[in-house]
């Protein structure tokens, strides 16, 4: 048997495909799709009676696969300018950078969504609709009662024309256009957080921990090992030269599906160690690392519980928003993650842990592929039974701190009694000061 979505079986594929953090593909994350885009797993979301049925839906996905930015187009521009000068090797697959490689991408770019982009979104779309039929349905759709919001962002607005583009090529609507959203202050709100700009965006020490591992043991070591490989000296490959190299492997890929020359100057350590010290920056910058960053979710969080509530007290009625669709970014949705306290590990993330956190809940290669997704499923399982089931890029996941922690489809009002101090604070505009008025 063929197992096509490994690297040992499939050449076609780096052996370091799943450690490319937030650059990563979906498919690796769920390989089972590299043979069908459009398979879904069905099995895993039994409710818990036969009599329960979908009320609302509320879906926050990071947009498809894209571009580089500017700044990283950069940092390759100049790393093929160094290989191209210095390198006198004698490897095959360096003389395939020299050779057969040229560099195409270029600074316009800039982030935005590529082909694949769309197709991750389209196919994302049908198969959300295949997993809950009734709620994503051609008679919800064209009755108007699924919303689109999106992110300002040209790759979130592409990827929300693409999600409902795989809603109507799939039901053959040509006759009706939905419109969608756009709203930064939900899908963007890390922009307007000022204690978040202030206190890590825009502060160079927020990130300690990532840059002393990349200067720390463990990344020099890949240093050394790609200069040998391009054979360069050791002082011209710098972290910003292994990164450019990681990526130009990781969007070659994710844009492609080509195994470029520029992966093989990694073996899967090396690329082991790249992942942690991208999963370093998401943790200081989005995630666990500052009480602030998921803070600064506290309005899309309001956001969705106030739609679940008002889906439950019209449930029974009829309902004017079944389906709401939010596209955003990858740091749209970790700080949400974290704040609901999803893949928490017992120990920080830090630069001189790396050995003991290799079995680590909080990896972006598994949470924050393009196109990730979190979906939160609200069922009525008849009197006043009200369900809330959270997947994770399509898997179930069970909401941290719950008694039963086999119960991934707890009870609405036990998931609210968990997050009773967040429904009862978490003020966006409180949390997000940046000075506190002086006690009176
Ligand atoms: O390293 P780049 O410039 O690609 O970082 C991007 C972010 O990409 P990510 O780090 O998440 O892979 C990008 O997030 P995305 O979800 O929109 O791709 C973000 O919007 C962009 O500003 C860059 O983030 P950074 O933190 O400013 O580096």
């Amino acid at each position: 048997f063929r197992n096509d979505s490994s690297p040992e079986e499939n050449p076609n594929i780096p052996v370091i495909a799943k450690y490319f953090g937030t650059k990563g593909r979906y498919e690796e994350v769920n390989p089972y799709l590299i043979r069908d885009i459009l398979a879904v797993n069905r099995s895993s979301l039994q409710p818990p009676s036969p009599q329960c049925r979908e009320i609302h839906l509320t879906a926050i996905i990071r947009h498809g696969t894209r571009y580089p930015t500017s700044k990283n187009v950069k940092k390759m521009e100049k790393l093929y300018k160094l290989v191209q000068s210095s390198a006198r090797g004698k490897d095959r697959w360096l003389h395939e950078i020299l050779t057969q490689w040229t560099m195409w991408y270029t600074e316009d770019m800039d982030g935005r969504l590529v082909q694949k982009g769309v197709e991750d979104l389209k196919h994302l779309a049908v198969r959300l609709s295949k997993l809950f039929p009734t709620i994503i349905s051609e008679e919800k759709l064209r009755g108007g009662l699924i919303k689109f919001i999106t992110s300002s962002k040209h790759r979130c607005v592409n990827s929300t024309l693409s999600f409902k583009a795989g809603l109507t090529e799939m039901w053959a609507i040509t006759d009706v256009e939905f419109q969608h959203a756009v709203n930064d202050a939900l899908m963007r709100f890390f922009d307007k957080c000022t204690k978040f700009v202030q206190e890590v965006d825009n502060n160079p020490s927020a990130l300690t921990e990532m840059d002393k591992f990349t200067q720390g043991p463990e990344m020099v070591r890949v240093q050394q090992k790609i200069a040998d490989r391009l054979n360069v000296s050791y002082h011209l490959i710098t972290y910003d030269m292994v990164e450019a190299a990681f990526y130009l492997c990781a969007y070659e890929f994710a844009i492609k599906t080509e195994n470029s020359p520029w992966c093989r100057l990694f073996d899967e350590i090396d690329g082991q160690v790249m992942e942690y010290a991208l999963d370093l920056k998401q943790f200081w910058k989005r995630g666990y690392g500052y009480d602030i960053n998921s803070k600064s979710s506290c309005i899309l969080f309001h956001d969705v519980f106030s739609r679940l509530d008002k889906a439950v007290n019209d449930s029974g009625q009829a309902v004017n928003e079944a389906v709401t669709v939010q596209v955003g970014h990858a740091e749209t949705l970790l700080p949400l993650l974290t704040l609901l306290g999803f893949f928490k590990d017992s120990e920080t993330l830090t630069s001189t842990n790396y050995a003991s956190q290799r079995e680590r809940s909080f990896r972006t290669s598994r949470m924050l592929p393009y196109a990730a997704n979190l979906v939160l499923v609200l069922f009525d399982c008849g009197g006043r039974d009200i369900r809330l089931q959270p997947l994770v890029n399509e898997q179930p996941v069970v909401f941290p701190g719950l008694a039963d922690q086999q119960e991934s489809m707890p009870l609405y009002e036990d998931i609210k009694r968990q997050y009773a101090e967040l429904l009862n604070g978490c003020d966006y505009e409180t949390v997000c000061e940046l000075f506190k008025p002086a006690e009176p």
